[in-house]
């Protein structure tokens, strides 16, 4: 079957090849993990490191090609292959603090505790950082001595094999660490493959959901799912309008608000909701849309693909049917293309809001009277990634990070840009307790303990005959 990849900004074909054999490229893991996980840390990690200098020696490239393949601004996508090249350091240090080696003595010998590597990793990744996010598993997964198959989105192939080529140009084995491309299929063939030993996912919800249900009977594969997010800014009692605004725009519009931690409800208190609208609606108005490579460069590009943009239009129209107030529309200036202008709507009082990620740029806001109010409509999601409090009182602060079901909360800071030194992961839809970034490290190896007698020494104390 063969797969074709367009340039969101332009339509043209990009890349095109076939469907790869996720089964053959399993066997071929597995033939290589002995190895791979024999080989002495330290060379492992020089590897790695070699890969980051490839990454940063083809940084314009790598860029220009992530640019084209998503339609990110170039600006945005150079901070991507950035963040490619610094996961490596940053999992170097996250190795030693959360795996490690411990030896202690014990009566005739020691007690040891050690990690070990789980074997074939299938590695699925999302569109929206097609290098960056896969990439946050793979380094770690291979550091750790795993061997990693990995599939890229269907929507950005290119990007994928261009990454393992970066591994294979630095000496990385070309069966530790493989690209399969292929859509839903392919994915479904390396979550059920038995010899399949983690799936490190990063996608929607339902597609975690159902990699949770293909994996139910074999409890002993690890699972990590970092999905998406229906994320709350709230603001509160704060006359830093123009900061809360920019604070705002950042946190729903940047990646076109296609970011898992996109913002896509902000929670006002309605005594202020004029006086920040007056600020935000104006900066909106100012977000210059466009392609990737244009000169000035755009703050936003286009969404994915054509039926990204069907899907949004369609979830902003149904939030108009259902008494959303339009405050800066949904708008699609050539319908052949996923381009797509910032969208505010004000969804106040309206009952029975489908509880959505719109991943996109449409943010909804809804006027509370009370910190109570503003709690409660945080927290009115079955997602649990990301939530952030711009303003209000210190009290408020410990009330809001305290009573917040999320596994990022922020004050005073965008919902979004969370750092790779520090744990990524939700709760609820949004994960399965195995954060990832920083805490990668966790769910790349298992411990095990051992008691280590120096000679065969036994007695047997009590109650014999
Ligand atoms: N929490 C996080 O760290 C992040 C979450 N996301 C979420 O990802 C979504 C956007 O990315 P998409 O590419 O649309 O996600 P998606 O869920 O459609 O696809 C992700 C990957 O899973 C594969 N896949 C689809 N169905 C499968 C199945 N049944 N079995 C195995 N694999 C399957 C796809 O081919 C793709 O490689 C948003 O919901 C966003 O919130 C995106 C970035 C970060
Ligand atoms: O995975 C990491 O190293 C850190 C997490 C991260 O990069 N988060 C970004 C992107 C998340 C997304 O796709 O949607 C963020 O929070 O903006």
């Amino acid at each position: 079957m063969t797969l074709i990849s367009t340039e969101p900004a332009t339509g043209a074909e990009l890349w095109r090849g076939e469907h790869g054999d996720a089964s053959a490229a399993i066997g071929r893991a597995r033939a290589a993990f002995p190895a791979w996980a024999a080989r002495p840390l330290a060379e492992r990690k020089a590897l790695l490191e070699a890969f980051a200098e490839e990454v940063k020696k083809d940084a314009d490239a790598f860029a220009e090609l992530i640019a084209r393949e998503t339609g990110k601004p170039l600006w945005e996508t150079k901070t991507e292959v950035a963040a490619v090249a610094a996961k490596v350091a940053i999992s170097v240090r996250a190795h030693e603090e959360r795996t490690g080696e411990r030896i202690d003595d014990a009566p005739g010998g020691r007690s040891a505790l050690r990690h070990k590597p789980h074997g074939v990793m299938a590695v699925l990744g999302p569109y929206n950082f097609p290098a960056h996010l896969p990439n946050g598993h793979m380094v770690p997964a291979l550091l750790a001595g795993n061997v990693c198959v990995f599939k890229p989105s269907e929507k950005t192939p290119a990007v994928g094999e261009y990454l393992v080529k970066l591994y294979h140009r630095a000496g990385v084995p070309e069966d530790v660490v493989q690209c399969v491309v292929g859509a839903a299929d392919v994915g479904r063939t390396l979550t059920s493959d038995t010899r399949v030993d983690g799936v490190l996912f990063t996608g929607s919800s339902n597609t975690g959901i159902a990699i949770g249900k293909a994996l139910a009977e074999r409890p002993g594969v690890i699972c990590a799912l970092e999905m998406g997010g229906n994320n709350p800014l709230v603001v509160w009692d704060t006359d830093k309008l123009a900061e809360a605004a920019t604070i705002i725009v950042q946190s729903a519009y940047t990646t076109a608000g296609q970011r898992c931690t996109a913002a896509r409800r902000l929670i006002v208190k309605d005594s202020m909701a004029d006086s920040l609208l007056a600020e935000l609606l104006p900066l909106v108005d100012r977000i210059r849309v466009g392609a990737p490579f244009d000169d000035p460069q755009p703050y936003m590009g286009p969404v994915i693909d054509n039926d990204a943009a069907d899907g949004l239009q369609r979830g902003y129209d149904q939030l108009i049917e259902m008494g959303a107030k339009v405050l800066h529309p949904l708008e699609r200036p050539d319908p052949a293309l996923p381009l797509l202008t910032p969208a505010v709507l004000d969804v106040t009082g309206i009952e029975g809001l489908p509880d959505r990620e719109l991943f996109g740029p449409v943010l909804q806001i809804v006027r509370v009277p009370d910190f109570d109010a503003a709690i409660e409509a945080a927290n009115d999601t079955a997602y649990g990634l990301s939530a952030s409090l711009v303003g209000g009182s210190e009290k408020e602060w410990q009330r809001f990070w305290r009573e917040s079901r999320a596994g990022i909360v922020n004050r005073n800071k965008p919902t979004n840009g969370a750092s790779s030194a520090a744990p990524f992961g939700g709760t609820g839809l949004s994960g399965n307790h195995r954060p990832g970034a920083f805490y990668a490290a966790d769910y790349c190896s298992y411990p095990v303990a051992s008691a280590e007698g120096d000679e065969i020494e036994a007695s047997i104390g009590v109650g014999l005959k």
